[in-house]
């Protein structure tokens, strides 16, 4: 048994909570879940830092879901006993400074990291770690250690992203000689330099969806091309006959060029190095990418003159602020769909995608078609609700602003994106009447949720088909 943070929940909570732990990255894994009573379990926790903005008097919330933070005993996760780097680590640090004549505290222990990269024979820590100046006195050997405990010849130590134009990648090499790694992502060999470039993990999925796209036949311009992260899926598992990739980052230029040539495509791409609104071909696209979060907007003009004269689809990402949190606490109304089974219910709650089609919702996935509402017992207006209502329905009221109702936090995050996903649709229309003095039509074919980058904000990419009016 183990003393530790815990969230303690009600049972039939507890699953849909240990999952948002889970997804905030701070659910102790070297701890078990353990009931406390007959009716609530403790989730055991690494700390409390991202609930801050879930605290609500003397609870939390998260998606409806009350729980309180408490330090409980709870037993320890079997691999967590038997082999435990996290352990082995701290065991070895607390050896080294009472070594070194060094008091072990329990801000020393903080300083331990709980989680790390391990890319090949480098161990990335986050930033954070070993930061305490205690360890400087015995930084060289403190670095040597880590490799040690992790059996690896390279150690390098994360901090925040940088904001500088190129999202430079702030890593600073602790012990080897180069910061060269390699990845192997679905069959596609990626390799870069971690002190200059970055690598986002977090768009696996959209990587994914890419790689799943049938683009024989077609010309593709990655406005964003980094070190390849979508280039390379066009290339490799969509089979684009042709990939313009515009990056402006020397690094990640150099990156891409040797992963092109890694993954045998760099006959079918064209790296254009330099400013994509200065360097992007006019006229070629058959699809664009826009792969750049926060916001691409001050590359869709450019994105729009790359496109053939006969249209072409744009995938446009963007963050997605949800900004009405009191709705997201309380969340007066249940979503429920009429006859699917638990199971079904739950996951499609989860399911993270939307698809919607010319700003109505497509006729391919059924979601949001079966949807009704289902008023909670405290509301008040109960008679006024009607029992289903339909999605386009919704989002007209929604845009109107009389919307009387409070919805379930996933149906109205899907309303507040569908909304960002019809505003980006109409101004990529102005763009291409103003660029071409004619009448666009651009239709929204799919939102896809990509991943949630921090509380209430959402990445997402749009896709959108723009063809050229018949009429003007
Ligand atoms: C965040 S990375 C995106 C990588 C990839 N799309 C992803 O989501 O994983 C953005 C890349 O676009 C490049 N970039 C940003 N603005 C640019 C511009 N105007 N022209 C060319 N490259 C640009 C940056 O240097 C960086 O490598």
């Amino acid at each position: 048994m183990e003393s530790g943070l815990a969230a303690v929940v009600d049972k039939g909570f507890s699953q849909q909570l240990r999952k948002e732990v889970e997804r905030l990255q701070i659910r102790d894994s070297a701890r078990r879940l353990a009931p406390v009573s007959d009716s609530q379990i403790a989730i055991p926790l690494l700390n409390s830092g991202s609930l801050k903005c879930y605290k609500n008097g003397d609870f939390y919330n998260i998606e409806g879901i009350q729980f309180s933070l408490q330090t409980i005993l709870l037993p320890m996760a079997k691999a967590a006993s038997v082999h435990n780097p996290y352990r082995k680590l701290c065991d070895s640090m607390k050896d080294l400074m009472s070594r070194n004549n060094i008091c072990w505290t329990s801000e020393l222990a903080k300083d331990i990291p709980h989680r790390w990269e391990q890319h090949g024979d480098m161990i990335l820590l986050p930033g954070g770690s070993f930061s305490r100046q205690e360890w400087q006195h015995v930084a060289s050997v403190v670095y040597k250690k880590v490799c040690e405990v992790f059996g690896v010849k390279r150690l390098a130590k994360k901090s925040v992203i940088s904001d500088d134009k190129y999202r430079s990648s702030q890593v600073t090499l602790l012990i080897g000689e180069d910061g060269w790694v390699k990845h192997v992502d679905n069959g596609i060999i990626y390799t870069y330099d971690v002190t200059q470039c970055m690598f986002s993990v977090g768009n696996i999925t959209e990587k994914l969806r890419i790689a799943s796209l049938d683009c024989t036949g077609e010309t593709v311009v990655d406005m964003f091309a980094g070190i390849g992260y979508f280039t390379l899926p066009y290339l490799v598992h969509a089979h684009a006959s042709k990939v313009y990739a515009c990056e402006w980052n020397p690094h990640a230029v150099e990156a891409l060029k040797r992963n092109l040539m890694l993954n045998k495509v760099d006959t079918r791409c064209e790296v254009l190095e330099g400013d994509n609104q200065v360097v992007c071909p006019k006229g070629v696209a058959d699809r664009v990418n826009l792969g750049l979060i926060p916001s691409s907007e001050s590359s869709w003009p450019a994105a729009c003159s790359t496109l053939k004269s006969t249209g072409g689809i744009l995938h446009i990402h963007g963050n997605v602020t949800d900004n009405n949190k009191q709705d997201s606490a309380d969340g007066h109304m249940k979503l429920v769909e009429n006859t699917e089974c638990e199971l079904d219910k739950q996951r499609r709650i989860e399911h993270e995608s939307c698809h919607f089609s010319n700003c109505g919702f497509s006729s391919n996935v059924s979601d949001m078609h079966t949807l009704c509402f289902t008023p909670a017992e405290h509301v008040s207006d109960e008679q006024n609700i009607p029992d289903t209502v339909q999605p386009s329905a919704l989002l007209d009221q929604f845009e109107r602003g009389d919307f009387g109702l409070k919805l379930g936090m996933k149906v109205r995050h899907n309303l507040v994106w569908l909304k960002w996903a019809k505003n980006v649709c109409s101004q990529i229309e102005q763009i291409l009447f103003q660029q071409q003095n004619k009448q666009w039509i651009c239709t929204v074919l799919h939102v896809e949720h990509v991943k949630s980058y921090a509380p209430h904000i959402n990445h997402l990419v749009v896709d959108l088909q723009c063809r050229p009016s018949r009429k003007s």
